[in-house]
């Protein structure tokens, strides 16, 4: 049986990372390794798939824009619109990979599997983890059932839809969790195994899009802390669409906060609430009547869908009903 075709999107980050030597875990330059590079030191990927790729950037993906988002978002909509492309693997770094690859979940429509793959260590590492992960990003990519899950990340043997996962450590590789909601699947002796199925409307299910678009609408994310209320001239700067706030518990803020706020949203300002807390649901209460609430969503996710519905829509609940179905 002829092999599947996939296609690697490379944007640099750990799994292309170098440093001096081999015990230097952190202290690297990421995105310094091309892909081509990366996969000399995969050589068995090429028994479970035909690999053809490109390098799409070479960054940090701290580095990672929206600018770039949208870019990469059309890129791999067109990739997965060819007959000679079966499934995509975007290598990315890890610190804004659940970003992007939510972003993608949403922006992306396509029933091919989507996978993002990155490394905790850097290629040069002892140990490296980029190999392993790369291989299992492929396999995983290989088979045409991943795409029923949307964009999904493989690492460290675990596949995650990319709405529910997180990064949970800094240096380590068991990283990426879905601490509330759990993985979709494991992969096993080159294997995705699934258990579960993101319900949460994606890729092939998803009403909303960026194409077209030259910039995404302006959407800040403001951290709740004791004091805040001292910032709140800065917190509502010019020309922002929408505001996310990381709330305290169930999306909570300080109650001269909450004044501004509303005073900003009579002139347009939509605001959601999210929390700053690492599991749970913000769901509407009356005391913060107008604002939109995150669910289960972390705040930068949030941001993400905020401004993708803001693209669609200026009416509250159509906005309101997309953080009900995304
Ligand atoms: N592990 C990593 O990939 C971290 C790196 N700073 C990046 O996000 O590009």
């Amino acid at each position: 049986m002829a092999l599947p075709n996939i296609y690697i999107v490379a944007c640099g980050g750990t799994i292309a990372g170098k440093a001096a030597t081999e015990e230097d875990l952190t202290g690297y330059t990421a995105g310094a390794a091309t892909i081509d590079e990366v996969l000399q030191a995969v050589p068995a990927v090429h028994q479970y798939a035909r690999i053809r790729g490109e390098q799409f950037c070479s960054i940090d993906s701290s580095d990672m824009s929206e600018g770039l988002w949208l870019a990469l978002a059309a890129r791999v909509q067109e990739l997965a619109g060819r007959d000679d492309v079966d499934g995509i693997v975007v290598t990315h770094g890890t610190d804004t990979m659940e970003e992007t690859a939510y972003f993608l979940n949403l922006a992306v429509h396509t029933e091919k599997p989507v996978v993002f793959v990155g490394s905790m260590r850097p290629a040069t590492a002892i140990s490296a983890d980029g190999p392993l992960n790369l291989l299992e990003a492929v396999q995983a990519a290989a088979q045409a059932e991943t795409g029923r899950y949307g964009v999904v990340i493989v690492m460290n043997g675990t596949i995650c839809s990319a709405r529910f996962v997180e990064k949970t450590d800094t240096t380590h590789v068991d990283t990426f969790k879905s601490r509330q909601l759990g993985y979709i699947g494991l992969m096993q002796d080159g294997m995705p195994m699934f258990y579960q199925a993101p319900l949460r409307r994606h890729t092939y299910e998803s009403g909303l899009s960026c194409s077209g678009c030259a910039a995404l609408p302006t959407v800040v994310v403001a951290y709740a802390y004791v004091g805040m209320e001292r910032w709140i001239e800065s917190l509502v700067p010019q020309g922002v669409c929408g505001l996310v706030l990381a709330g305290f518990g169930h999306g909570r803020m300080p109650g001269a906060v909450w004044q501004s706020l509303q005073k900003a949203m009579k002139e347009g300002l939509v605001v959601v609430r999210a929390s700053r807390t690492l599991g749970g649901a913000v769901t509407p209460v009356a005391e913060y009547e107008g604002t939109i609430c995150a669910d289960t969503l972390t705040p930068q996710k949030a941001k993400i869908l905020l401004q993708l519905a803001l693209l669609k829509t200026r009416d509250i609940h159509e906005i309101e009903e997309a953080f009900r179905e995304y």
